[in-house]
């Protein structure tokens, strides 16, 4: 069994554990008692950004492929300060088990700064969809690998149906025909192999090169400095999703500043940082 598998087999206890706790109906009236308004996750995402570049920036403590990154990130502060680099939208890892993260991580982050934020998980069901909506999210990630292209289309209504935008993420020819046929617009992709953690930044640029004007790729995973960035740039994405080089940052507003095309960042020990 790949680590996706089990990711996705202990999900389905999960969240199982969570709908025992707090019922669907007591959910929706969470939702209906709490005033929220949409912060535009996908509208941000439609054209560049200052320096023709918007990075999503992620909140990820520790990961399946890397172990600890910086366990002890305080989601607030971090949200922060990605707001003050000049961050597009926030994407904050809300799975305990594997990426030590929470639901309760997307409520600070979004209420510590006033961009967009996605919730960034392995959804497949519509259950986490409400959650994610009584936390706040903008947005949602439906992963094209762990779901079926009729759970894809539901999940994609109801995402819709509750206000939110859906980034579907893909990392294969045959995912992006998937994604397609349900209609996604903004187009995550993935240039990590899941199941494998192989990394190749060449993926997002391959699938990219195939889309069509209506549809916005995000290229994930890997992206690690300016000249990365500018490769995709080079293959017509400005849209990035960064996560473990900013986290690790020693000075996080100055590097997500160099990522997008300003002053270098100056060096600083590797565990200096906040
Ligand atoms: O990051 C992992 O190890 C991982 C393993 C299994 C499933 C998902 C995983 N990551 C989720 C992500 O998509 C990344 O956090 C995101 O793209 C940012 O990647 P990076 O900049 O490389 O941290």
């Amino acid at each position: 069994m790949s680590i996706l598998d089990r990711i996705v087999a202990d999900k389905k206890e999960l969240v199982a554990d969570a709908a025992r706790r707090m019922p669907l109906n007591q959910l929706c009236a969470r939702i209906a008692d709490t005033a929220w308004t949409a912060r535009g996750f996908a509208a941000r995402l439609a054209r560049p950004g200052p320096g023709g570049v918007n990075i999503i920036a992620e909140v990820k403590r520790a990961s399946p492929s890397k172990g600890d990154i910086r366990p002890d990130l305080d989601a607030a502060r971090c949200a922060a300060e990605y707001a003050a680099g000049g961050a597009a939208a926030i994407s904050v890892l809300t799975d305990g088990p594997y990426f030590k993260g929470a639901l309760e991580d997307l409520v600070r982050a979004r209420a510590a700064t006033d961009l967009p934020v996605l919730r960034k998980e392995f959804i497949i069901t519509d259950y986490q969809l409400y959650e994610a909506r009584a936390a706040g999210a903008d947005a949602v990630l439906l992963i094209v690998r762990i779901l079926s292209l009729s759970q894809l289309d539901g999940l994609l209504a109801l995402t819709r149906e509750l206000g939110m935008d859906a980034l579907v993420e893909i990392h294969s020819a045959e995912e992006y025909t998937i994604a397609r046929a349900a209609g996604s617009r903004l187009i995550g992709i993935n240039n990590r192999n899941l199941a494998t953690f192989d990394t190749d930044l060449g993926t997002a640029t391959t699938l990219a090169a195939r889309m069509g004007p209506g549809e916005i790729p995000v290229a994930a995973s890997g992206i690690h400095n300016r000249r990365d960035i500018e490769a995709n740039l080079a293959g017509g994405i400005f849209n990035f999703l960064i996560g473990e080089s900013l986290v690790r940052a020693p000075d996080r507003v100055a590097f997500l500043k160099e990522l997008m095309g300003g002053a270098p960042a100056a060096k600083q020990p590797a565990d200096g940082g906040i």
